[in-house]
């Protein structure tokens, strides 16, 4: 499996927003469906080492998030649905960060960079447009050698020209053994996906769903 959930409990404060008993996911492409506060991105950041949880979280069946979470991290990424950086950072700052962190081989900050049209490489966060800012997040989400890549809400803010070339990068790194969690609520349809299944995050918790 390439990730395998169980007996996941996240809260916050006495809320409790995720009771996921069991789940597990081969290689693919997977939409993650659900309403407005369904806890989509408290998942997607439970699972990027990013909030304490109880329950456990493997990856590639070797890796525990609490017990190798460096291990997990260098294989698993995320793209925030918002992402919010601080201002007096550049594009340049941050992705050259990132790359060094996740073992990133030579070139692949300028392949992305190109591929998702970021130009203003040296203007601080502060300064850049919101789609700018969304699409770093996204070329963040691609740094180093990763087997699975969580985008939460990848078409937000992000123009046309974007949209399709962000997909075509989602389909190379697929052909390359490259396991997605997309959420989104629109459909994928338009970019030409081969989507692998599709959940719907309610009642705290995730069953399959038919991909419409
Ligand atoms: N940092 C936080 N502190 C307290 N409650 C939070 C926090 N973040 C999210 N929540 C609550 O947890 C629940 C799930 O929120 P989450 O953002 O995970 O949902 P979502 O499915 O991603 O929603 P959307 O589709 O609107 O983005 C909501 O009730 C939200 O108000």
């Amino acid at each position: 499996m390439v990730l395998e959930i169980s007996q996941l409990s996240q809260y916050y404060g006495s809320h409790q927003v995720l009771d996921i008993p069991s789940w597990e996911i081969e290689y693919g492409i997977y939409w993650i469906q659900g309403e407005n506060g369904a806890g989509k991105s408290t998942l997607f950041r439970t699972l990027s080492g990013m909030l304490p949880y109880s329950g456990k979280v493997m990856l590639n069946g070797n890796y525990d998030l609490k017990k190798q979470s460096v291990e997990y991290l260098l294989r698993l990424n995320i793209g925030e649905a918002e992402p919010v950086y601080p201002s007096f950072l550049t594009p340049h700052d941050l992705l050259s960060f990132v790359a060094e962190a996740k073992n990133s081989p030579a070139g692949q900050v300028g392949i992305l960079t190109e591929a998702l049209g970021i130009h203003y490489l040296k203007q601080p966060f502060g300064s850049c447009s919101s789609g700018m800012v969304k699409k770093v997040s996204l070329a963040l989400a691609f740094l180093g050698n990763p087997s699975v890549i969580i985008l939460d809400e990848p078409l937000i803010t992000i123009d046309k020209d974007a949209r399709a070339a962000l997909f075509e990068v989602v389909k190379t790194y697929y052909a390359n053994g490259v396991t997605f969690l997309l959420s989104s609520h629109q459909t994928f349809e338009q970019e030409g996906l081969s989507i692998s299944g599709a959940y719907a995050l309610r009642n705290k918790t995730l069953s399959a769903i038919s991909v419409i």
